[in-house]
């Protein structure tokens, strides 16, 4: 869930770049396209997980003298893609390796359990009382696998301590929630493009701070869906009757 204050949802997808009391970098078994932002990522980091061939990713994008530098908390999923001396390296460097065999379940999913077991979000003398995640790779490889991954957005709105961003080198997609949703998007970091998918089913929604505002506009594949809408404003409100996908892209520049 977001930051919410009297029924607004914010939202704060740049908090990649800094963020005071940490997040968790969750990284995904896809090809790293750009090792660069990958690191960036690593480094405003407070935990980091891989899921299962997540770290025969990481392993490498990184030659022998940087790897080190980078060693996760933990890899997690059935290790069916996990090479064995990309286990044995993580494991001998104090990795917590955990191999979960269920075939019900995907490797995603048990990486947010692990998350959930093993991490609390502190700032000294304030309450923190969801997780933020940064999922890196999670769309645009095979479609199953995206499509698990908005899954997982849907999932988070109602494991209400969550709050789950999919980004890449191209963007940040994310579930807004039910009712009044406000995004911070600094210039320089978000745009221009951007669009608001209705991932759910139809859905009714009110818009204020992109090039095409639209008012009680109901959105539904088959119907209308607002796709290479622009950026107006840094900060963009969206009010929608269901959980819409809010997807936006992000400047090369910031990394
Ligand atoms: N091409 C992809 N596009 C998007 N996400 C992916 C892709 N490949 C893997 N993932 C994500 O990374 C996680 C780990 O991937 P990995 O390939 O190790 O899993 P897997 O268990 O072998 O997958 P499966 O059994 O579904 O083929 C998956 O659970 C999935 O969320
Ligand atoms: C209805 C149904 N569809 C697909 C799978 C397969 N499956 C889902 S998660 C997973 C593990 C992937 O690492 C596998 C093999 C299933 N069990 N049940």
């Amino acid at each position: 869930m977001p930051t919410s204050t009297d029924q607004i949802a914010l939202w704060d997808p740049s908090s990649f770049r800094n963020q005071p009391h940490g997040y968790v970098l969750l990284l995904l078994n896809q090809q790293i396209k750009d090792i660069t932002f990958l690191k960036y990522l690593w480094t405003n980091a407070k935990f980091r997980v891989c899921g299962d061939g997540g770290g025969n990713q990481l392993y490498d994008a990184l030659d022998e003298k940087q790897r080190g530098a980078y060693t996760p908390n933990a890899i997690c999923g059935d290790l069916d893609s996990l090479r064995p001396e990309v286990q044995e390296y993580y494991a001998s460097v104090g990795v917590d390796v955990v191999h979960d065999p269920d075939q019900d379940s995907t490797d995603f999913g048990k990486c947010l359990d692990y998350i959930q077991k093993h991490y609390r979000p502190s700032i000294p003398g304030k309450l923190v009382d969801h997780v933020t995640i940064f999922v890196y790779n999670a769309l645009g490889g095979r479609m199953d696998h995206a499509f698990h991954s908005i899954h997982q957005l849907h999932l988070a709105i109602s494991q209400q301590r969550r709050k789950i961003f999919l980004l890449s080198e191209e963007g940040i997609t994310f579930l807004l929630v039910k009712g009044e949703n406000q995004i911070s998007l600094p210039k320089e970091v978000f745009g221009p493009a951007c669009g608001i998918i209705p991932v759910g089913g139809p859905s009714v929604i009110t818009t204020k701070g992109l090039v095409w505002d639209v008012t009680d506009w109901e959105t539904t594949f088959g119907g209308k869906v607002s796709t290479s809408n622009v950026l107006n404003e840094e900060v963009v409100t969206v009010f929608t009757t269901e959980p819409v996908l809010f997807t936006v892209e992000i400047k090369a520049a910031v990394f």
